[in-house]
This record gives structure tokens, sequence and C-alpha cells, in this order.
């Protein structure tokens, strides 16, 4: 078995003492930027856990010094579906808002939220995005580069606020990353009249009729029933949204239920679909193409991780015990703000959580079995910073943006290679202070998958 650390220079001394102790590997930069081992031989698997994983979720980074917005230098590469290739036209990039023609409110909105300017992919996305007739978008950029602020303001300004309906619809793959782009949807409508309702299990009570709000955020499985239900009118909506668009359309995943709710919105006029996510699996880019026909495809090319600020090591070790052992080792001889512990199996994620509890330590473990209640308060608290660690699953891996945190550690690998480095990256892409830290910890079948 081995244990993964990625942590900042400071501390890697730390580390690596830690390492001394059991047997540590340091890894070289691999082609996509992370760390892999040096050696080729990493010993015989062990078995997979014998339990269903939770749903899989998703990588990227480096981060600018005032804002989280992920710093760009590659340029971004934009397909265009009609006559906006022309650079002279002034859909073609944007580089204030202002250019953009938005409403005074929601210019008012971005100005309160700290945006200055238009961020690489939101210059080339924005006048694409909000150019009349509507048109499609499939967008791929890496994580905290502005999409979700990009397909927010989109929603927000194609809102007619006279109009009390439905006219934007936005699926997320978990509820707390509904909440989260609802946060930016209150964050920038903070001017406007835009009302908001969720479409997350448990929100609205079983009575409910009638949605009257503008834009809607949730996930896929309630957002089919309040339509089927007629609680949702979708008649109106104009503008259909899916965030970690691979995600919510892999076949063996949401793909399905995205499907029912896209064949339930209007055929005419069809509402603008905008995909927006960090990657773009071959055998989903073929579906994303149907499901979002004569789509703008713009794509901000993949940066490598900001590997200056990241030191990766793994610990090898001896079984499932030893494992614990270490981790909990690492909270204390490590400062750490706040970490997040990915697990493979909720049971995992309840076993260590009960076990770090009772020696002490001031945690907290949100899954998919949880109740919604339950899931929201577990991370409104983490947050706040009033839990320090969480212990989760991969309900969470995928776009979720808290500031404090500063080490990542993943017990077990995602069962999906290109998960992996989003849980290490996405989460801990706001950290300001100089003490940043990843850790992964995993078996040595992991350490396999790590190397190919
Ligand atoms: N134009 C901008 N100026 C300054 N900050 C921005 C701008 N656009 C977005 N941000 C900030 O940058 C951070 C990352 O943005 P955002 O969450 O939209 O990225 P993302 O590409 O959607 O990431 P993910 O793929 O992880 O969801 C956020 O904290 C957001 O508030």
């Amino acid at each position: 078995m081995a244990v993964l650390v990625f942590g900042k220079a400071s501390w890697s001394s730390t580390i690596y003492s830690i390492a001394d102790t059991f047997t540590v590997n340091t890894m070289e930069k691999d082609a996509d930027g992370f760390y892999a081992p040096p050696s080729a031989d990493a010993g015989p698997s062990t078995q997979p856990p014998p339990e269903e994983p939770e749903a899989p979720a998703n990588p990227e980074e480096e981060k600018t010094n005032v804002s989280d917005l992920i710093k760009s230098t590659f340029e971004v590469t934009v397909t265009l579906a009609d006559q906006q290739a022309d650079p002279n036209s002034p859909l073609y990039s944007a580089k204030t808002f202002e250019q953009l023609g938005l409403h005074q409110d929601l210019l008012k909105g971005l100005y309160a939220m700290g945006f200055t300017k238009p961020s690489k992919i939101q210059e080339r996305a924005l006048p694409l995005l909000l150019s009349n007739p509507p048109t499609n978008m499939i967008g791929q950029s890496q994580s905290g580069t502005g999409k979700t602020a990009a397909f927010v303001l989109t929603m927000l300004s194609r809102v007619d606020f006279s109009k009390n309906k439905p006219q934007a619809l936005c699926l997320a793959p978990s509820r707390e990353l509904a909440r989260q782009i609802m946060s930016v949807v209150a964050a920038m409508g903070k001017f406007t009249s835009i009302q908001t309702e969720y479409a997350i299990k448990d929100n609205l009570p079983r009575s409910a009729s009638n949605v009257t709000a503008h834009i809607i955020v949730g996930t896929p499985g309630t957002m089919t029933d309040l339509i089927r239900r007629k609680v949702i009118d979708v008649s109106e909506v104009k503008v259909f949204v899916l965030d970690e668009a691979d995600n919510m359309l892999d076949q063996d995943g949401l793909g399905e239920q995205t499907l029912r709710v896209k064949n339930m919105l209007p055929r005419s006029p069809a509402p603008q679909i905008i995909l927006f996510s960090a990657t773009f699996p071959d055998n989903v880019r073929t579906f994303a193409n149907k499901f979002a026909p004569k789509a703008n495809k713009i794509e901000l090319q993949r940066e490598e991780l900001s590997v200056d600020n990241i030191r990766q090591l793994y610990l090898d070790c001896k079984d499932e015990e030893h494992k614990y052992d270490i981790l909990v080792l690492l909270y204390h001889v490590l400062t750490i703000g706040q970490s997040i512990i990915f697990c493979q199996h909720r049971h995992t994620a309840d076993r260590i959580a009960q076990r770090m509890t009772a020696e002490g330590h001031k945690v907290a473990s949100l899954h998919g079995a949880k109740d919604a209640q339950e899931r929201d308060s577990i991370i409104d608290r983490f947050r706040e910073g009033k839990e320090k660690v969480l212990i989760t699953t991969n309900v969470i891996a995928r776009g979720i943006d808290i500031m404090q945190v500063n080490m990542v550690v993943n017990y077990d690998l995602p069962l999906i290679e290109r998960e992996r480095p989003r849980r290490c990256t996405a989460r801990c892409r706001n950290i300001h202070s100089s003490y940043w830290t990843n850790g992964t910890i995993w078996s040595e079948r992991s350490f396999h998958q790590l190397r190919s």
C-alpha cells in the first residue's frame, strides 16, 4: 500500500521526515504536470474494496494573487458555429464587461464581487453566449477559470424580470454544487429582482404547486420530477445549462436523467444549451455534440497544474490499518487549516470519521447516504470553518470551492483517473496563505493507476 502526499515546499521537509519513519518515495512530474513515481516497479496490486463506489466525480490549476481566478497564459481556441469568426466583429472578444452591453444592475453585481474584467475564457465565451439569436455553447477550460461566472451571467442576462416564470435551468451533479452555483447567482444578481429556486431533494414541500422563480438550479433527478409534476413550468425556458457537463452527460452516470430534462423543454424556440466542463472525454464529446447541436465550441488549452507550489509525495503503507495510522499522523505533525479526505466508499468515510472523532479530532463525514438537511448543514459548517476536516466521497469531488482548504487527502484513489487531479486542485485553488498542501493516500493498485 502507499500513501501519497502533496505539499508546498515550505513544509515538504516535514513530510519527508514523516516519510523517514515509514517509506517515502518522492515523485517526478509527469506529462500532465503531476508528480509520478520515479521507478517502474511498484509491487503487487491489492484487491479493490468490496462495496459500490459513490458516483464518480473529476483536474487542474494556478491562481492569481487577488482573485481565486486561475491565471491563464494559453490561448482560447474557438470553433464558431456561425459568422462570429470575424476578429473585427464586436462579438469576437470582450476585454471589458461594459463592452458586453450588460445591464447596469448586472455590472454592479460583478463589481461588487470584485470582478474588474472578464477572465480569458469569459473574454471569448461571453460575447458568443450573449449574442442573438442565442447559440448553443460547448465550453471547456480548467477549473477555476471562470466558467461558472460565464454561464451565470448568461442566465441572468437572458431573464425577463417582468415574467414570473422559470426562464433558465441549470443542472449540476450534486446538491452541494447546485447550492454553490446558486450563491454565484445571488451575488451576481444582487442588484436585480431575480428570483431563484432549487430543484434539489427535499427543498420544496411535496405540496408545492407552481414555481415562479426565474432561475432554477438543481440536480437532474429532482428537476425531472418537478417538471413532470408540472411544479416547474418549462414553457418559457430560454437557457439550459449543464455544469460539469461531462459528468452530467455520461451515459454511465447522470446522462439519462439529464436527457430526460432536455426532452421536456420546449422544442420551438429551443432553449440555448450551454455545456461547461473542465474535461470532455471522447465518448461524452460525441454525445455533447448531439445534445447541444450547432454549438460554438470554446476551449481554453489545458495547462499544467501549478506544480511550483505543490509537492506530491506518497508513503508506503503495510495495510489498511497502517494507512489509517499515517493519516492520523499527518494531522499530528502538520498544522492544517482545513482539509478534505476523499474516500471511495461511504462506509470508509464513516468509519474513519468515527475513529478520528473517538481520538479527539474534529471531523465530519459527508456522503450520499446522509439526508439532505444534514448534507447542507455539514457543508455549511465546513465552509464556515466550524469543522476542520471533511471526510467525503465523490459527492463533492467536483467544482466545490472552499477558501480555507489547504490539504486534500485521497485516501482512496478515484476509480476514474481524470477525477483525481480535480479533487486535488479545484478545492485548493483559493488558498491565499503560503501554506498549501495536498495529500493522497492510496493502495498499490492506485499507485499503478497513478503511474499509467
Ligand atoms: N472575471 C473575473 N474576475 C475575477 N474573479 C473571477 C472572475 N470570474 C470568476 N472569478 C472568480 O474566480 C473563481 C473561479 O471562478 P469559477 O468558479 O467561475 O471557475 P470555474 O471555471 O467554474 O471552476 P470549476 O470548473 O471548478 O467550477 C471564483 O472564485 C470566481 O468568483
